[in-house]
């Protein structure tokens, strides 16, 4: 197949580090599947990359569609069939789009014509001719994940398709046009066997393949048309599939046989079903034979168990709560009572610890980083800091590979909404009755008001960037209860916006100084823009500064968070070699942007 092919775009456009990810029918079979997808999409910004995600139609839907088009038309043309079936693949994007909204993940959908996605040949045979490059790379200033439909692209007359599994195709296209460092097409089998492993028992995995032998061996598990274009253009394809740590590379590689991989389900003992974990035990039901469930922890079972899902069941007793030496335990109640005496113990008793206790993280640092230590387990607490928003993870890769001078940001997502509904009229209490509803604030909200949740974060953040210890104490809080309303009014009338600002910064003795106040910005500051309960934080290192952004808290960014976390450990439980050796890079060492906007 000879394509005329693509000036490679600029450079300077391209993220440090781009993957394209293709998710496939035979992982979309249902609505729910579309966060599932967003989990591992969410995995790879926060490692700093930014991802374009193709997307094929719901399983079975372009069949339908076929159907449907071939009943009314009987016999119609090509063009308005491929026009028809291409639907499928535009509602998938954006219900991909919507998931990733409700995980918080900055992300647009943009349709081909949006793209400049050429097309020619046959209406249902076509091939993809050109990509507007610089224009895709430039959306990647302001989101982490840009949403495309595959299958089709926009012929001379009209959208033509790329014939059946053509969504690969896509994905390939995009990454060669694009420089994508990789393209993993995402399946329901974690890579190319000797035969289909659904039907034969002893069907062999491949590590990797060369792109003959991978036509001949994969049968349509990867389009041939894909193979062939990937093989022109020495794009390396890996086909994995949804959280599982093996993939088949197909490259210009001698053929290698892998590993097979026995999955036995973690046991997970969640303690806490509100705001927060009740979104995590939804991620974990929608993933049966990865995780067994303890009973949640709640203060209230009978409240709990009315409406929730049949698999889940309630126990107000610790101890059963903890029961069956689960492998890992996530808290979810809050608070420094209970919550603080069971993370050390959970540890001590050998379970990995996920948490979304920045207070108590904030207080045990130390001993809780000791106890995960000497027992060999995992202590993981990213949901601490952002919700969704990678922030403890930028913080960490820069603080891995530069001298970190300064970090401000916005933390606290409760104060953000009230800010912005006070500088609307909203009341204080009626601002906050909205944010507690909205599942925002702190079981007592004046922990979000009086700025003491914005300083367990930041004495976790000091802790990171600077490996300074600091007492959540030692850092001096302004209220937002003392802004009257007369100073917001003025404020807005002059333009600026108030924001709560967390910031921390080296001292000329080699300390840090780190407080949380009400500032009033510039309407063009990074932070400015933050609305609802959006978070941010602005990183300066000598060469220049890097942001990111999303939202900051809520039951699903901040599950999202979590959950991602539950994974990790899984992986790594599972593949320990493999991924103490993936080390990020550092987002800064050529100039580019990662998964975080560089603003200055
Ligand atoms: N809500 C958010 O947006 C968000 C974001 C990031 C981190 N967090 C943190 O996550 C944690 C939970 O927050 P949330 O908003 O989900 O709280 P929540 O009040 O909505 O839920 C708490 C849950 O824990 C249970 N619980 C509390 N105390 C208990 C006790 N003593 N015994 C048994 N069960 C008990 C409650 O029954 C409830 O199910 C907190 O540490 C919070 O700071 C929250
Ligand atoms: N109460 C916290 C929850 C997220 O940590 C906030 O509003 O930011």
């Amino acid at each position: 197949m000879a394509l005329p092919d693509q000036p490679q775009p600029d450079q300077a456009d391209r993220p440090l580090k781009l993957c394209v990810l293709k998710f496939g029918s035979s992982v979309l079979f249902k609505p729910d599947d579309y966060a599932r997808a967003a989990h591992e999409i969410y995995r790879h910004v926060r490692a700093g990359e930014k991802v374009v995600a193709v997307v094929s139609a719901l399983d079975g839907e372009t069949d339908a569609l076929f159907g449907v088009g071939n009943d009314v038309g009987q016999g119609c043309s090509d063009a308005l069939l491929a026009r028809l079936v291409r639907c499928g693949e535009l509602k998938s994007a954006a219900l991909m789009g919507l998931a990733l909204e409700r995980s918080g993940i900055p992300s647009a959908v943009l349709d081909p014509h949006e793209m400049g996605l050429r097309a020619e040949g046959e209406a249902l045979d076509a091939n993809l001719t050109g990509l507007d490059a610089s224009r895709v790379l430039k959306r990647f200033a302001s989101v982490d994940v840009i949403v495309a439909p595959g299958f089709f692209g926009e012929g001379a007359d009209g959208p033509v398709t790329l014939g059946r599994g053509g969504t690969d195709l896509t994905a390939v296209e995009f990454a060669h046009w694009l420089g994508a460092d990789r393209v993993r097409l995402i399946k329901d089998v974690d890579g190319v066997y000797t035969d289909d492993p659904a039907k034969v028992a002893n069907a062999k995995r491949f590590d990797q393949l060369d792109y003959d032998e991978a036509a001949r061996v994969s049968r349509g598990l990867v389009q041939d048309k894909a193979i062939t274009r990937a093989k022109e253009q020495d794009v390396v394809i890996e086909v994995a599939a949804l959280g599982r740590p093996y993939a088949t590379r197909i490259a210009a590689v001698e053929q290698r046989a892998g590993d097979g991989l026995e999955m036995k389900p973690m046991r997970v003992a969640v303690l806490g079903h509100g705001a927060v974990g009740a979104g995590v035990c939804a991620h974990l039901l929608a993933h049966p034979g990865r995780f067994t469930l303890n009973p949640v922890l709640v203060r209230d079972p009978a409240q709990h168990s009315a409406g929730a899902a049949a698999e889940l069941s309630f126990t107000d007793d610790p101890a059963r709560a903890l029961g069956g030496e689960p492998d890992i335990v996530v808290e979810t109640i809050g608070g420094t009572g209970l919550a603080r005496a069971l993370s050390q113990s959970v540890l001590r008793e050998g379970a990995h610890l996920v948490t979304a206790n920045k207070a108590v993280v904030a207080l045990d640092f130390d001993r809780l980083h000791e106890l995960a230590e000497e027992n060999g387990r995992s202590l993981r607490y990213s949901a601490t800091i952002g919700g969704g928003v990678p922030i403890l993870e930028l913080v960490d890769l820069l603080a891995r590979h530069d001298t970190l001078l300064s970090v401000e940001g916005v933390l606290n997502g409760t104060c953000n909404f009230v800010l912005g509904q006070l500088g609307q009229g909203v009341p204080l209490a009626a601002a906050v009755a909205e944010a507690q509803r909205l599942g925002f604030a702190e079981a007592d909200p004046s922990a979000d008001i009086d700025g003491l949740d914005a300083a367990d974060k930041l004495a976790i953040l000091v802790r990171h960037a600077f490996g300074v210890a600091l007492h959540p104490d030692q850092i001096a809080c302004e209220s937002l209860s003392d802004l009257s309303a007369e100073r917001i009014a003025a404020v807005n009338e002059e333009g600026l916006v108030f924001k709560q600002i967390a910031c921390c910064s080296t001292t000329a003795d080699g300390g840090v100084e780190a407080r949380v106040e009400i500032r009033a910005l510039a309407p063009d500051h990074p932070l400015a823009g933050l609305v609802n309960e959006g978070n941010g934080a602005l990183l300066d290192l000598p060469s220049g500064q890097v942001g990111v952004f999303g939202k900051g808290a809520g039951r699903w960014p901040t599950a999202e968070a979590v959950f991602a976390d539950i994974m990790d450990i899984q992986r790594e439980t599972l593949l320990p070699a493999q991924s103490a050796s993936h080390q990020p890079e550092n987002p800064l060492s050529h100039g580019r942007q990662m998964s975080s906007r560089t603003v200055a």
